[in-house]
């Protein structure tokens, strides 16, 4: 797909040095659907292919919302995340080709960052955040999980006990709590967050990009085992979601009411 085509996302290459894509759904606070994952794909695919492009920025569009995840509005009317370029939701690869472009990728995170959202910018390789951002899991409320790197890793990141706080209780933590926890690299005013990341962005455009590469992939290698765990994670999602208990979640959300789980305790 091309950059002028994508309806979702934009995409930029600024001073031939770095790329931005920015999330663009305000008006489903920037949550996704199967569409703008394949644009979020594509987007990473053009910058890790453009030589001049040194390191990626990921951010999103308004001030309320990073990412909120699967369109679960869509979810709660058709029981998936609406049509795709292979017919697949490509969640999975997503987070893949986050971690394996091998040019680092910044969060900027500008607003809540919650579910499949709150993933995107733990698997990025720095995130800064602006004052008000706030940082949650909700898979459990709203009947989804991510038994892969959005746990596993998430505990490399936080420590255990957090990682199993973050899941468990899915309360929102403001942006001094991220960066007490390891979770952000920094938190500085909102005015100050894309002018942060691109500073981020042209330091490293400084730096040898095959050292880069190798640190990045050194950094991975010692968690890409969690690959084999998204997989089946994933395998296990994909059945889940559309199960009777998976829907309840996404149907009391859209009908803005509590969901009922105790069923199937
Ligand atoms: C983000 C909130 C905490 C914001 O709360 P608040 O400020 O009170 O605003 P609201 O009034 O709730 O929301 C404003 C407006 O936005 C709509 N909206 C918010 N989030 C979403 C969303 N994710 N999808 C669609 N629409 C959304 C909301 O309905 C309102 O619209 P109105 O028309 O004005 O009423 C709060 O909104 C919130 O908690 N949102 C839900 C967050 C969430 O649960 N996200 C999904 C988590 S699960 C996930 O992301 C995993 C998906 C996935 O990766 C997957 C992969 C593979 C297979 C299956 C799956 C899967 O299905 O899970």
């Amino acid at each position: 797909m091309k950059p002028e085509e994508f309806t979702d996302i934009r995409y930029e290459v600024e001073e031939d040095d770095h790329a931005v894509i920015t999330i663009d759904r305000q008006e489903r606070m920037n949550s996704f659907r199967g569409r703008t994952v394949d644009e979020l794909i594509s987007a990473f695919k053009h910058a890790w292919a453009d030589h001049r492009v040194g390191s990626v920025i990921l951010t999103a569009a308004g001030e309320r919302a990073f990412c909120t995840g699967g369109d679960v509005k869509e979810r709660a009317e058709t029981g998936g995340y609406g049509e795709t370029e292979w017919g697949t939701f490509e969640i999975e690869r997503l987070h893949r080709i986050i971690r394996d472009i091998p040019k680092p990728v910044i969060a900027a995170v500008n607003g809540i960052a919650i579910g499949g959202g709150h993933v995107l910018h733990v698997l990025c390789d720095l995130t800064v955040a602006c004052e008000e951002a706030t940082f949650a899991q909700a898979g459990p409320r709203v009947g989804s999980f991510d038994a892969g790197f959005g746990s596993a890793y998430l505990a490399r990141v936080v420590g255990e006990k957090r990682a199993r706080q973050i899941w468990f209780l899915l309360d929102r933590y403001d942006a001094a709590t991220a960066e007490r926890w390891g979770l952000v690299n920094a938190v500085v005013p909102r005015d100050q967050l894309l002018d942060t990341a691109r500073e981020w962005a042209r330091r490293i455009g400084s730096y040898s990009p095959t050292a880069l590469r190798f640190l990045k992939h050194s950094f991975n290698a010692d968690s890409d085992h969690l690959s084999g765990i998204s997989h089946l994670a994933f395998d296990g999602l994909a059945q889940f979601a559309v199960s009777e208990e998976g829907m309840e979640g996404a149907q009391a959300f859209a009908e803005k009411r509590q969901p009922d789980f105790r069923r199937f305790r």
